[in-house]
């Protein structure tokens, strides 16, 4: 038997001719099969990956060991919300425009599976997989009285801030396709990393996050951001004036970046920022912090930076357990995959996992939008409920096409 090996290029040359995207998408949702879909911010490029096991579920995640494949992880793992790997068996980039198979896929799943394609998709519009976890939505006012409760105990000194963050249900629109939601996100939201997710049992998520969590390009450059602060897009980013609460909260999160460069004694950073960033309605304060692995030996960083960033400051708070805490017993509903993160692993442009934000789930005939925002001291709950308001914008808009 041959052995699973680490790149995108270890795919055997099984081909079907002139498919696009959308029908490997229906044809994987078809068959019950798992299924992501991405694009990298300012690429062209799109790419599907579809698993042909039946379990997803990696323990722990590592990146650098890791067969190529796309990552979903939640915000807390869970039951219902399990970390979730889907390996690339099948594999197609917009590029090339051929489904490619790996060499370790199962030959008769791979040749079930062209044959379905072969015969085009008879897949219903909505069909996707959708999980069997029940729907908890709040109140406006239980997002607003967490937030001043967040206040309070920010001001008691417990914490110094905390990400809260709320759901919205909407209806879906009869004549939803998943693969044209996909196509839409790239198209409105060339500055994000776009992705749709449908894995049997645990449901179907789409989204256009600006959040890098870690990433490791094909150049060997490990990168990492601190993302926060928010407000309306102006004309031009130079036309944008920060308040001292936003640069204060920004700078929380760089903060926490490099107490985990610290802790694993790495000193060969660059660091550029904060700069002013768009993201789609909205713009943010960034910094990128890089490392070039070719110069510093440390080829497990990507995994180290992994466990100590994830669930990050932009998402979660500082310090981190206290503002989890808080989190868990005042959001009052599960995050789920929401400020989770995603991204493919080990592919020919390399690592890229992202911070699952501006996303949304979609269930048989609902969408549930997710947004969050960081609490600190001066926050006032009207102004960060509204804050969420302008990030589900994002995922509203998409809806609105169809
Ligand atoms: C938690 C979210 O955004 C984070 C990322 C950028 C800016 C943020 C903020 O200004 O609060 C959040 O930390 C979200 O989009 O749901």
């Amino acid at each position: 038997m041959e052995q699973a090996t680490a790149s995108e290029s270890d795919t055997t040359g099984a081909e079907a001719h002139s498919n696009t995207l959308a029908p490997v998408i229906h044809t994987a949702i078809g068959k019950g099969k798992a299924v992501a879909a991405w694009r990298l911010p300012h690429t062209n490029e799109a790419h599907v990956a579809v698993s042909l096991q039946d379990s997803f579920t990696p323990t722990p995640p590592t990146l650098e060991n890791s067969p190529f494949g796309f990552l979903f992880c939640p915000f807390q793992e869970s039951e219902p919300a399990p970390n979730l790997f889907i390996k690339a068996d099948l594999y197609i980039s917009q590029a090339t425009g051929k489904l490619t198979a790996a060499i370790d896929a199962p030959a008769p799943e791979v040749a079930d599976f062209m044959q379905a394609l072969e015969l085009g998709s008879t897949t219903p519009q909505r069909s996707w997989h959708t999980s069997n976890a029940g729907v908890q939505q709040q109140s406006d006012l239980h997002f607003q009285d967490a937030v001043a409760a967040a206040v309070a105990a920010i001001k008691e000194e417990q914490m110094e801030k905390v990400v809260l963050s709320r759901n919205s249900i909407l209806p879906l629109p009869l004549h939803l396709d998943l693969a044209a939601v996909f196509e839409q996100m790239c198209q409105k939201h060339s500055r994000a990393f776009v992705s749709v997710v449908s894995v049997p049992g645990v449901g179907t998520w789409a989204g256009a996050s600006p959040e890098i969590l870690v990433s490791i390009n094909e150049q060997q450059v490990f990168h990492t951001v601190a993302l926060a602060g928010t407000q309306p897009a102006t004309e031009s980013v130079a036309d944008a004036i920060w308040r001292q609460k936003e640069i204060e909260e920004q700078a929380m999160v760089e903060r926490y970046i490099l107490l985990c460069f610290k802790s694993l004694r790495l000193r060969e950073y660059t660091e550029i920022g904060p700069r002013t960033v768009v993201a789609g309605n909205l713009m943010h304060l960034r910094t990128d912090f890089k490392v070039d692995l070719k110069e510093v030996d440390f080829p497990s960083l990507g995994t180290d930076m992994l466990r100590l960033l994830h669930p990050t400051s932009a998402v979660c708070g500082l310090p981190k357990a206290p503002a989890l805490q808080f989190i868990l017993e005042h959001e009052g509903y599960d995050r789920s995959y929401y400020s989770g993160f995603l991204g493919p692993v080990n592919s020919k442009a390399g690592t890229h996992l992202f911070v699952n934000l501006r996303c949304m789930q979609l269930l048989k005939d609902k969408a549930i939008i997710y947004a969050g925002a960081g609490i600190t001291a001066e926050s006032d709950p009207v102004k960060e409920w509204m804050e969420t308001q302008h990030k589900m914008v994002a995922m509203q808009r998409i809806l609105q096409q169809f």
